[in-house]
């Protein structure tokens, strides 16, 4: 049996789409699960070789369910991610009029891409959260709800009609997924990488998550997301998942971890790999002072230094 992929289902979701721009998906089974837990906890459980899920998107930002379940259980790590340009559909049954549209479904996420369009074209639809968009469109299908918006690839598959395509409140909005394994050593830098970790501060006292930033800032590390999130214990603790530019084998990376590692009662490293749509000429060159080749130089000037050879 070929190794396979979970990912967040049923047939037709975004997170389907996005999976096949993989080029290892042509020798992997790719099986759709029924939530982002269910993906994650079949590769924790041995049975999926990685799981495929969404993580963030450019209108509303993390998607915390795929957040909270990296940030706490079995650790995994994450090795590739994917951006895929998103618009909805509005989907419905064959003969079905925006007029006798009363319940609309779609995935939680979905919601915030979609809002000004439902204000002004469905003002008074009740809306429910789906487990995913095609698991709204597969809902209409069984006559739950009047209308789902998904992909408009989601159609056929579900034997419904796009009565609405192209409905984006916001342009150019994107989601990012990623692909998630048991952890191994990340693949090697390509120079455009990224590093996500999750991060818990020690106590709650001022200047806290400043204490925390500092680390990556006086190391030349530019951020790419900050998100925090309740750790469960009461309001107000919360921890922070962290998005910087940069791989655990650049100098400056790896230090700036280390300090948090110091300061953190816990770290959690989730991962380095390629950033995507971005290609070497994108990226900037480190800030002075924050180089390989500077650290190096800084070290052995430190090491001289103790040997009394400076
Ligand atoms: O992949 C899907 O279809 C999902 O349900 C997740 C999602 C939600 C909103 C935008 C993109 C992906």
């Amino acid at each position: 049996m070929p190794a396979s992929y979970a990912y967040l289902g049923p047939e037709g979701t975004f997170t389907e789409v996005a999976l096949r721009t993989l080029p290892e998906t042509a020798t992997r089974q790719l099986v759709p699960m029924v939530s982002v837990p269910a993906a994650l906890d079949a590769v924790r459980a041995g049975e999926a070789e990685a799981a495929f899920v969404p993580i963030e998107n450019s209108v509303e930002g993390g998607i915390t369910t795929t957040v909270d379940e990296l940030a706490v259980g079995e650790p995994l790590m994450i090795y590739r991610e994917v951006l895929l340009s998103i618009t909805f559909a509005l989907l419905v049954r064959p003969g079905t009029k925006l007029s006798g549209i009363k319940t609309v479904t779609a995935h939680p996420a979905a919601q915030p891409q979609v809002r000004n369009w439902m204000r002004n074209n469905l003002p008074d639809v009740v809306w429910e959260s789906a487990a995913s968009n095609a698991d709204g469109a597969r809902l209409v299908q069984e006559g739950r709800y009047d209308a789902a918006f998904a992909g408009e690839f989601a159609a056929a598959r579900y034997g419904l009609e796009p009565l609405e395509t192209g409905i984006h409140d916001a342009e150019n909005a994107q989601t990012r997924f990623v692909l998630v394994g048991k952890p191994a050593r990340p693949a090697a830098p390509t120079g455009a990488d990224k590093t996500s970790v999750v991060i818990w501060q020690r106590d709650d006292h001022p200047g806290a998550l400043l204490e925390l930033l500092q680390e990556f800032a006086v190391r030349g590390v530019n951020l790419m997301l900050l998100q925090s999130r309740p750790t469960g214990e009461g309001i107000g603790n919360y921890c922070f998942a962290i998005d910087a530019e940069g791989h655990i084998a650049d100098r400056r990376v790896g230090e700036a971890l280390m300090g948090l590692k110091r300061i953190c009662p816990q770290v959690r490293f989730l991962g380095s790999y390629p950033r995507a749509g971005v290609g070497l000429a994108d990226v900037r060159a480190p800030r002075a002072g924050t180089s390989d080749s500077e650290f190096s130089a800084a070290s052995d000037w430190l090491a001289r230094c103790q040997d009394g050879r400076f």
